[in-house]
């Protein structure tokens, strides 16, 4: 039996290779509205018209056959059948954007001369027309040689027309390819550009001006004073919205846990099984659970951004700052992906042409503050921190959560000022990327990405962090302490003799036994710091009551203000991820790096919590 044919996505980065790859196949690759979302190849499969199956990969998006950065490498590797890769493609899915074609085309133009079957995608043809720009697909199929459909990919048009297409171009409808007459694979690129441009102009049947409002946007947007203040208010908004909005569904979800919790204990005998399944399991998923509106908010914020093509402005605004720490303007898509978690960031460091700048983001990655890091953030935040207003308006506990991103980043910026001077010294790279198009979000991308955001935490909860608690609720349980032996269950405990011989090693910078406790289990996954508290509490005090204002209250009764804010600090800094470390191992290859990133990362939540306790306590607080 032959294997089915494989068809390539390729072209430039942003032209909507993975919309259209999700659209033929069915598949929910990630899209996003700025160059390099796709760094690795991906594979599905689609029915051409005559019943026979295809294998079509994804790409990463590439600007030409000579790459410059490990994700462009991919490409070229498989287009040329090179490398680990292990065939050649039957034929090549070119897209091309119709708003920015003539820079398309000659990527375009340099696949076709490859000589291998070319069907090319004219796609995003309704952005072309909302910008007064009408093109004749006949005109360039023909000077190209090869057939091109017009595509909304995000609408699914042209894609009967394009199966159409790739069925004669995989061989089966006999359809004859003409080659261009030319020997364009030796041009120069300067030859390339003039023919790409003179392509474009004679497919263009009609062009107004209709970019107007966009550059309007960007008058204000890049505006070198209006920018950075529009930016620093959305990041603003973002996180006042993290607390203020999501109340209500944080109710529902603890009122959900107890109900559950309720039912398990009326229905079971006390005994170690019903301690097992509401202290441990119950409490403990439960207390990490009630963070998902929160998430979900923070992630609709970096969705919206990066649908609407606002996150590379952001990284334009960004560069000058970036390049004075000696970072490449574009680690900052990286760094921006890792506040969502640093497992994709460090993923993304793959469009970093230069080594050194890539190493140098991907160590400074954990700096940036994940989704894991909120529950524990806000839970403290929520204890220690009065829901007052500051000047009426802005509430006291968002700028403090703002704040300690804002920590996060200014660590980054520091650490990458030390590594460029040191470990990774080099020269950096100035900014060079496209600025995509504006776009309305559409709703349903929206909806897309926060399920499978949702269905990633509660997968995290349902297994790592349930996983975890029930392995500390045994560790905190047993051996069971003497019924009135005037020694607590949680000192008397596996876990306890562990935490209370850890914590000599962090009392100097004010953390107590319990988060000493903590600790430990967080490594698996932060939020596991909350739920660990969450169980220790629930097993020392079982009259406490349930829930998120019960932990509140146990936290004030048990930690001093210095100590929350030496707790919050440590968080920022340490590099409490399994995963991360793990992502660190494989991007560069060995153990060396992400050995040297724990070490100074350990070494900086250390300093930087002994330092707040101090100064908290030196001020009286
Ligand atoms: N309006 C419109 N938007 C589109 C179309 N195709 C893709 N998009 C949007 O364009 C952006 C880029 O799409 P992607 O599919 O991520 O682009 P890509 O070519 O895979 O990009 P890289 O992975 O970075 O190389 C996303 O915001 C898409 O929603 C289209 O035909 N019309
Ligand atoms: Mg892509």
């Amino acid at each position: 039996m032959h294997a089915a044919p494989l068809v390539a996505l390729v072209g430039n980065p942003n032209a909507g290779k993975s919309a259209l790859f999700n659209a033929l196949t069915g598949a929910r690759q990630k899209v996003g509205n700025y160059p390099g979302v796709t760094v690795e190849r991906h594979a599905g499969r689609f029915v051409l018209d005559d019943g026979r199956p295809v294998e079509l990969v994804d790409l990463p998006g590439a600007y030409s056959l000579e790459p410059s950065s490990p994700d462009e490498r991919v490409t070229r590797d498989v287009v040329t059948g090179a490398g680990d890769y292990e065939r050649l493609p039957d034929a090549l899915l070119v897209v091309v954007d119709a708003a920015n074609l003539d820079n398309h085309l000659r990527f375009a133009m340099q696949l076709i001369a490859l000589g291998l079957p070319v069907v090319v995608a004219l796609n995003m043809v309704d952005l072309a027309e909302r910008d007064g720009l009408t093109l004749d697909a006949g005109v360039l199929a023909r000077e190209l040689g090869v057939p091109v459909i017009p595509t909304v990919a995000v609408r699914k048009r042209g894609l009967d027309e394009l199966r159409a297409a790739l069925t004669g171009a995989v061989g089966g409808g006999g359809v004859k390819l003409l080659r261009p007459s030319d020997g364009s694979i030796d041009d120069d690129i300067v030859t390339l550009q003039r023919r790409a441009r003179a392509l474009s102009a004679a497919a263009t049947v009609s062009e107004t001006a209709g970019r107007r409002w966009s550059h309007a946007l960007d008058a204000v947007a890049l505006h070198p004073v209006l920018g950075p203040l529009l930016l620093l208010a959305l990041l603003f908004v973002m996180f006042q919205a993290v607390f203020s909005w999501s109340e209500a569904p944080v109710g529902w979800i603890e009122n959900g846990f107890a109900a559950i919790e309720g039912r398990v204990a009326g229905a079971m005998p006390d005994g170690w099984l019903r301690s097992l399944l509401t202290d441990g399991v119950i409490a403990g998923v439960g207390a990490v659970v009630v963070f998902l509106p929160q998430i979900l908010i923070l992630f609709f914020f970096i969705l919206i951004l990066e649908q609407t093509g606002y996150m590379v402005r952001a990284a334009f605004l960004m560069d000058r700052l970036m390049a004075h720490v000696g970072l490449s303007g574009r680690a900052f898509i990286p760094l921006l992906s890792s506040f969502a978690c640093a497992v994709p960031g460090i993923m993304s460091t793959r469009t970093i042409e230069d080594e050194k700048d890539r190493l140098t983001t991907i160590l400074i990655a954990p700096l940036m503050t994940c989704s894991a890091r909120l529950p524990v953030y806000t839970i403290v935040i929520g204890a220690f921190i009065p829901a007052t207003k500051v000047g009426g308006v802005i509430g006291l506990q968002g700028l403090v959560l703002f704040g300690l991103y804002v920590m996060g980043i200014l660590g980054a910026f520091v650490a990458a000022l030390v590594l460029r001077r040191t470990v990774t010294k080099g020269e950096s790279s100035g900014f060079m990327m496209e600025m995509p198009k504006y776009q309305w979000p559409r709703l349903a991308d929206v909806v897309l990405g926060l399920r499978s955001r949702a269905a990633v935490f509660l997968k995290r909860a349902g297994t790592t962090i349930a996983l975890t608690t029930i392995v500390l609720w045994a560790l905190l349980s047993f051996p069971q302490a003497p019924k009135d032996g005037g020694v607590s269950q949680v000192d008397y405990s596996i876990a306890g003799r562990i935490a209370n011989g850890l914590e000599v090693a962090v009392r100097p910078i004010g953390f107590n036994r319990d988060i000493a406790l903590a600790l430990i289990p967080a490594m698996a996954a932060r939020e596991v710091a909350v739920a660990a508290i969450g169980t220790v509490y629930a097993i020392d005090d079982t009259e406490s009551g349930r829930g998120q204002g019960a932990m509140i209250r146990q936290l004030q009764s048990r930690w001093t203000l210095p100590t929350a804010l030496a707790f919050l600090m440590w968080f920022v800094f340490a590099p409490q991820c399994i995963s991360t470390i793990a992502v660190t191992r494989r991007e560069t290859n060995g153990w060396k790096w992400p050995l040297f990133m724990v070490g100074y990362l350990f070494a900086a939540a250390y300093v930087m919590a002994g330092i707040t306790y101090w100064l908290a306590l030196a001020a009286g607080l």
